[in-house]
Parts: structure tokens; C-alpha cells; sequence
């Protein structure tokens, strides 16, 4: 029996595994920076910088700029800027990585229930699902601050694992990050890591995932779902 032989469920990760959303999140980024008169970011930067959910991406961003570590009073008193820009243009720039759609789709027709679990706060979240068409194949949608730990932190896995009654065998997480093996591993579920997302600039491969995946669509074959779009 192969590791993913009894899955019955998916949790996606959304920024780096579903969405390229660096661009947009860069942009908020650099507003937040210009309204407070300090040194830019570049994309790059963000895309090391994100992972682990608003306020750390803003305590990283401020570091940079600031060249020193950032007070508790500095990062509340930047957050409201960054989350009224970033609420402004979400998916101005960003985009569905190739495959995401038609993979959602087939996993959707093969009956697998799925989920996002992500560390970007819920109030974006929603919506990003909805411009880009997919918030209706997630029948749950968990963000980084809809319960009181994020990933790494095993909690928001073990979470849909009690609400929908699964054994741990029965659900995998795919990610492109390190928190979300580690959230995997700690919450004893399999794990694919994707390649191409944001990883801090390391190989997801050091993670020690179930399977490394360069693209979406590879996700199928380790389902041993068919791809009916290439089926004759
Ligand atoms: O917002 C972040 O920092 C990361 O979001 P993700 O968990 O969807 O990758
Ligand atoms: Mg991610």
C-alpha cells in the first residue's frame, strides 16, 4: 500500500501552491514602506519573506528597512496600513499557478474533500479564492488566524482531521513551505512539497515531505487519478 493509497481528503496551502500572490503582497508591501518614508523592497525580498502569515511578513519587511529589529508598537502601528493596502488589490498581479484549476476539478469529480490552509489572514483569503473562481471547491477554509495557532503548528490539520472525522492516514496536506511539512509531520499526515512556490529560498526537499512535486499537476498521478482532459 503506497503512502497515499487512503487519502480521502486534501489541505492545500494557497500563497506559493495555489496562487503566485508575491506580486500583490509585494505591493502592499512597498505601500506600507512608502507611507512611512523607508527604504523599498523588492518582489525577491517578499517572496523570502513570506510563510508565516501578515505580521511576520511586515516584522521582516520593517527589519529590512529599519536595518534593526522591529518593537511590537512599530509593527501594530504599521500592520493597519499594510492590511488597507493589501485589502485594495489582491489579485491585481497575482495568479493560479498552471494545472491548479483542472487538478481541483478532477480531485473535486474523484470525491475528495478539500480544504485551504493557509497562514495569510481569513479576511483575504475568501476572497482571493473568489476572484480567481475556486472558493467552491473548499468546504472548509482556514486561515491564519481562524484558530490560535498557525503552521507550522500542527493545530488547524488536527482541526479538519475532528471535524470531519478522519484517521490521520485519510488526509494530505500539499504545500510549497516548510510549515506546512513540519504542520504535516507533527500532525502525523502525509505531504507533498512543491517546488516552485516561496520556501525562504530552500529545497522543500530538506522537509522531508511524502513526495516533491515540480508542478500542480503531478499531484494527480501520485492520486493515481487520470487525467480525463488527455484521456481518449
Ligand atoms: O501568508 C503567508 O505568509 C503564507 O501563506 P500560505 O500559508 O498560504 O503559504
Ligand atoms: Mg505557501
Amino acid at each position: 500500500m503506497n503512502t497515499f493509497s487512503q487519502i480521502k481528503a486534501v489541505a492545500f496551502d494557497l500563497d506559493g501552491t495555489l496562487i503566485d500572490s508575491v506580486p500583490d503582497l509585494a505591493a502592499a508591501t512597498r505601500a506600507t514602506l512608502e507611507e512611512l518614508a523607508l527604504p523599498l523592497c523588492s518582489d525577491e525580498q517578499v517572496r523570502s519573506w513570506v510563510g508565516n502569515g501578515a505580521e511576520m511578513l511586515m516584522r521582516r519587511a520593517l527589519s529590512f528597512a529599519l536595518n534593526t529589529a522591529v518593537t511590537e508598537e512599530q509593527l501594530q502601528a504599521c500592520m493597519p496600513k499594510f492590511m488597507h493596502f493589501y485589502g485594495l488589490n489582491l489579485q491585481q498581479h497575482s495568479q493560479l499557478y498552471p494545472g491548479v484549476e483542472s487538478v481541483l476539478e478532477q480531485l473535486q469529480q474523484a470525491g475528495y474533500r478539500m480544504a485551504i490552509v493557509t497562514n495569510k489572514p481569513y479576511e483575504f483569503t475568501l476572497p482571493l479564492l473568489k476572484a480567481f473562481n475556486i472558493d467552491a471547491y473548499f468546504s472548509m477554509v482556514l486561515g491564519g488566524d481562524s484558530l490560535s495557532k498557525m503552521k507550522p503548528d500542527p493545530l488547524p490539520l488536527q482541526h479538519i482531521l475532528h471535524e470531519w472525522r478522519l484517521e490521520t492516514e485519510q488526509l494530505l496536506m500539499v504545500g510549497d513551505s516548510k510549515n506546512d511539512i513540519l504542520a504535516a509531520k507533527s500532525a502525523k499526515v502525509a505531504s507533498v512539497g512543491l517546488t516552485y512556490g516561496y520556501n525562504y529560498g530552500e529545497d522543500i526537499g530538506l522537509s522531508g515531505p511524502d513526495a516533491v512535486c515540480e508542478q500542480f499537476s503531478e499531484i494527480t498521478a501520485l492520486l493515481k487519478l487520470r487525467d480525463k482532459a488527455t484521456e481518449q
